[in-house]
């Protein structure tokens, strides 16, 4: 069956074609929540842009989705906590339209500099008012970037080009990366003191939400001039509107809004405040870029593989995914294990990583991987790589990762203990080579188990003819053995058997086996 997919925004060609090749694609632009939320549940991955909002609704209602991508930078217009929540791949392509967006920007710099767009309408109505329309020269003027990202980054180099003096507000850059391209990072209210133009370039959240109010407005420099080509809601409207209107801000350039399309803005009456309807990524080249790059991404979720600029899951760069691979399908049979050698409820999972696959930078990814192993068997609902940290949380098991570099005599080692309310169990694994993942320990005892197939895992006395009685037992049921090993402590006391079995083991025979004079405790289980 061929996957189904919804374009709600205009989406370009060149993605489209990609998207045709292996799904079927319907492109439907401008529903409303309410139309969405009555076809959602068609299709197994959603393409959008800023035009459609994609709510709690929409993503609940979108039974068979798998991904929803974002043909663009900014994903607050998707709820992503939502998606989270039902492990539904997010996406966006952030580079694609960084160069877009940053010359749009200069654009509205210079447009607002030098009054272009109303000089242009005053022209076109038949005046020639040439002394109304003096501008300034933006030469020499500190220009105050709020959001050194790859936008912010690009507009610092093009106004450095203009011999600009940049300064810039960014709480997750360092001073040095700023100073790289010429920035002298400084506070907030330092910022806001020092500029002539100020220009912002950071997502829409909490923190950023009216960033640029009535107070910080009052704080800047007489004839300040603003431009938000990033989020509406960043710079508070009504604050600049009254701000334009009391003379303190000279001119302001706005292509987003708190509310698209703007009707009830109160900057659309201004003169001094030019506008925009959210041209920022629409270039022709941008387009094309965000467009391939989501539809690619999107089929390959769809065929069950990664996808490049994930916003809800810990990303595994292309060049390390080979690295990554056969630690996390040890990792998600090791929690797949360890789940089967549980009884309880589970409260806290550990996970230490020892020796060289402490150096990886993505452990976090490996830790997502071993709760899909641990928790996708025991829940209804489907437990991956996006939604299994959620999923932990919500039902209140503590996770902890941990590096070390003791490996215990190898040369990587990953082990995972669950606590549950009645006992804790452990599982250890090693990658010698690429193929050959062995779990050296359970439990505490060493083992040497190819993670693969079927084990009956017992916990006995060890003294004689336990083992031998256990061996009967399968022999009757018609399981074959196909392996066994014991590790002890010391002779006389507990001791850990593992029989590899080449079928399952039917019920009433491992409930023989726990009726052994010696057995303390023995599970089958499927890895
Ligand atoms: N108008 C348009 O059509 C377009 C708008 N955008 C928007 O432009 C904005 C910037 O995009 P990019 O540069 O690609 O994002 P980015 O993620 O590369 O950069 C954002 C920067 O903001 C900084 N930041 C986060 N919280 C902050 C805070 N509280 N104070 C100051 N800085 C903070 C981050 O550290 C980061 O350096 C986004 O809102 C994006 O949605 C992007 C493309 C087109
Ligand atoms: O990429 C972004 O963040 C943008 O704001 C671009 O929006 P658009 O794709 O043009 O609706």
């Amino acid at each position: 069956m061929r996957y189904r997919v919804l374009v709600s925004d205009p989406l370009a060609e060149e993605g489209l074609d990609i998207l045709k090749e292996f799904c079927d694609v319907d492109v439907n632009t401008g529903l409303t929540e309410d139309q969405l939320v009555a076809t959602i549940g068609d299709y197994d991955a959603l393409l959008v842009r800023s035009g459609t909002e994609v709510t709690a609704r929409v993503i609940d209602a979108g039974t068979r989705l798998k991904f929803i991508g974002r043909a663009g930078a900014g994903v607050d217009n998707i709820n992503i906590d939502a998606a989270t929540r039902r492990g539904i791949i997010v996406a966006n392509a952030p580079e694609g339209n960084t160069l877009a967006a940053t010359e749009h920007t200069m654009a509205m710099m210079l447009s607002l500099a030098r009054n272009i767009p109303q000089a242009s309408a005053s022209l076109k109505k038949g005046e020639w008012k040439r002394s109304k329309f003096m501008g300034v020269e933006l030469n020499d003027k500190t220009l105050g970037i709020v959001g050194l990202g790859r936008i912010g980054n690009e507009v610092a180099k093009r106004a450095r080009a203009m011999e600009m003096k940049c300064i810039a507000y960014d709480p997750f850059i360092s001073k040095e990366r700023a100073a790289k391209i010429g920035v002298e990072l400084v506070s907030l209210d330092d910022l806001f003191r020092r500029s002539d133009v100020i220009t912002v370039h950071t997502p829409l959240i909490k923190e950023t939400r009216h960033m640029i109010n009535a107070k910080s407005i009052a704080t800047m420099k007489d004839g300040v001039r603003l431009i938000n080509c990033a989020r509406g809601g960043i710079i508070d409207e009504k604050a600049l509107a009254d701000g334009i209107r009391s003379g303190k801000v000279a001119g302001a350039a706005v292509d987003v809004f708190e509310s698209e399309p703007p009707t009830e803005s109160p900057l659309l009456g201004l003169d001094r405040v030019i506008v925009t309807p959210h041209l920022g990524a629409s270039t022709v080249e941008a387009q094309k870029n965000v467009a391939t790059s989501v539809a690619n991404q999107c089929i390959s979720v769809l065929e069950g593989g990664p996808a490049k600029y994930v916003v809800n899951a810990p990303m595994v760069p292309a060049e390390q995914q080979a690295l990554i691979e056969p630690y996390a399908t040890l990792a998600q049979k090791m929690g797949s294990l360890l789940i089967q050698l549980t009884e309880g409820r589970l409260e806290s999972i550990d996970v230490t990583y020892g020796g060289e696959i402490a150096q990886v930078p993505n452990t976090k990814f490996i830790t997502r991987v071993i709760l899909k192993g641990l928790l996708d068997p025991i829940l209804q609902m489907p437990v991956n790589i996006v939604n299994a940290e959620f999923v932990a949380k919500e039902r209140g098991i503590r996770v902890s990762e941990t590096t070390t570099e003791e490996a215990h005599g190898f040369r990587n080692l990953i082990t995972i203990a669950a606590t549950t309310d009645r006992m804790t169990e452990s599982v250890s694994g090693n990658v010698s080579a690429p193929n050959r993942a062995r779990i050296v320990n359970i439990g505490g005892y060493m083992t040497d188990l190819t993670p693969t197939g079927h084990v009956v895992i017992s916990r006995h006395i060890d003294k004689p003819g336990v083992i031998g009685k256990a061996a009967t037992i399968l022999g009757r049921a018609n399981v074959n053995i196909a392996g066994m090993q014991v590790g002890r402590h010391k002779p006389g006391e507990e001791a850990l058997m593992v029989l590899t079995v080449d079928s399952a083991v039917p019920a009433d025979a491992m409930d023989e086996i726990r009726k052994i004079d010696g057995i303390h405790t023995a599970k089958h289980a499927e890895i």
